[in-house]
C-alpha cells in the first residue's frame, strides 16, 4: 500500500518552493470564510483532488482547495490553509474529516488556527462578534463518534488524549493582543464555549436551551474532531466561531396554552418568534465579517513570528 502522506508530499514537492512546503501554521477556514487566503502572498493553490487521502467538499461556502503561502512581512511566516473542509453529516467518515490535521502535522504545522460558522446559544452574544473558543461540550465524542476511536493511528500517539487545556492558552492570549492592535470594538471578540453536534438539522429550541443549559455559547457542526485530531498530534489550536445566527432568545419559549388563556382575559402576550436559521443566511454573516476574520487571523500569524 502507498504511503498518502509521502506520495502527497512528493507531488507537493514539485509544485512548492521548500518554504512553503514546511508550513508552520495551519487554517482551516470555516463556512464562508476561505477568503482567508486572501491574505496570503506568494501563494500556491493545490486542489483537493490532486492529493490522496482528502475528499471533496460538497457544502456551499467551502472549496476544496489547500493555499500554501506566506503571511506578513519580510520573510512572512508560511501557512497552509484548508478552503474548504469535510462534515461527518456529508457521509465523510471521522478519518477523512481528520485527515488534513494529520498531513498538516506532518507537513511540520505547529499551531492550527480553525474557524467556523456558529449558532449563539448565549443571549449575550451579537450576530457577527467572534467567539475565541476555550473549552467544548461535544455530545458526539462521548457516546461513540470519536476520530481516537480504534488502534492509535501511530505507536507515537497516546491512548488517552487529554482535552484540559485543548485550547491553547498562548493563542487565546494572542487572539486578544491582536484584536486590540487592531482597533477592534471590545464586544467584535468574545470568549464561550462551542458545542458540537452531528447536523445536518439545526436545533430545536428544546435542544438550543438544553446546549445553553449545559454551559455551551455556541453550537456549530464542525470543529471538534479537527481539534482531537490536532491534539492527538500535539498541535497547539486555536479556534474562532463567528456567531451567524441565534439559536437561544431570551423568553422565546412559546406556551399555546397560556397564550390562549392569556387572550381569554383579554391580555394577549407579545413574545418572540424562534429564529429560523438557514444555511444561506450563514453565508451572507459570513461574507459580512470575512474581511474582520481575515485580518484578524492574519495579525494573529504575524504574532507568532517572534514566539
Ligand atoms: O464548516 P462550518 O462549521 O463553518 O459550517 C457551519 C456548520 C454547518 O456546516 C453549516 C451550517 O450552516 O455551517
Ligand atoms: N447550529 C449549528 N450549526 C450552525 C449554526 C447553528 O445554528 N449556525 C451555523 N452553523
Amino acid at each position: 500500500m502507498t504511503d498518502p502522506f509521502a506520495s502527497n508530499i512528493e507531488s507537493l514537492s514539485k509544485r512548492l518552493p521548500p518554504r512553503l512546503l514546511a508550513p508552520r501554521v495551519g487554517i482551516v477556514c470555516g463556512s464562508g470564510l476561505s477568503n482567508l487566503a486572501e491574505s496570503l502572498r506568494d501563494v500556491v493553490l493545490v486542489p483537493y483532488s490532486d492529493l490522496e487521502g482528502f475528499g471533496r467538499s460538497t457544502v456551499p461556502g467551502h472549496k476544496s482547495t489547500l493555499a500554501f503561502g506566506l503571511v506578513g512581512d519580510g520573510e512572512g511566516v508560511p501557512v497552509v490553509a484548508m478552503l474548504g473542509r469535510f462534515h461527518p453529516y456529508e457521509g465523510h467518515s471521522l478519518s477523512t474529516v481528520t485527515y488534513p490535521i494529520r498531513f498538516m502535522a506532518h507537513l511540520g504545522v505547529k499551531d492550527l488556527i480553525i474557524t467556523n460558522a456558529a449558532g449563539a446559544l448565549n443571549p449575550s452574544l451579537a450576530v457577527g462578534t467572534i467567539v475565541v473558543i476555550h473549552d467544548h461540550i461535544a455530545l458526539p465524542l462521548m457516546t461513540g463518534l470519536n476520530p481516537l476511536l480504534g488502534p492509535p493511528t501511530s505507536a507515537k500517539h497516546e491512548r488517552f488524549v487529554p482535552l484540559s487545556s485543548a485550547y491553547s492558552r498562548p493563542l487565546r492570549l494572542a487572539a486578544f493582543r491582536t484584536a486590540h492592535a487592531l482597533q477592534l470594538s471590545s464586544d467584535s471578540l468574545a470568549e464561550g464555549t462551542y458545542a458540537w453536534v452531528s447536523g445536518p438539522t439545526y436545533e430545536t429550541p428544546a435542544e438550543g436551551r438544553f446546549l445553553r443549559a449545559a454551559g455551551a455559547d455556541v453550537v456549530g457542526m464542525s470543529t471538534v474532531p479537527e481539534v482531537v485530531a490536532a491534539r492527538d498530534e500535539g498541535l497547539n489550536v486555536l479556534v474562532l466561531s463567528l456567531v451567524t445566527n441565534k439559536v437561544v432568545i431570551p423568553d422565546g419559549y412559546r406556551s399555546i396554552k397560556e397564550e390562549v388563556e392569556a387572550e381569554l382575559i383579554g391580555r394577549p402576550i407579545e413574545r418572540p418568534q424562534t429564529p429560523t436559521v438557514s444555511h444561506e443566511e450563514v453565508l451572507i454573516v459570513g461574507k459580512q465579517k470575512a474581511g474582520v476574520m481575515k485580518d484578524l487571523v492574519a495579525g494573529i500569524i504575524a504574532s507568532l513570528r517572534n514566539a
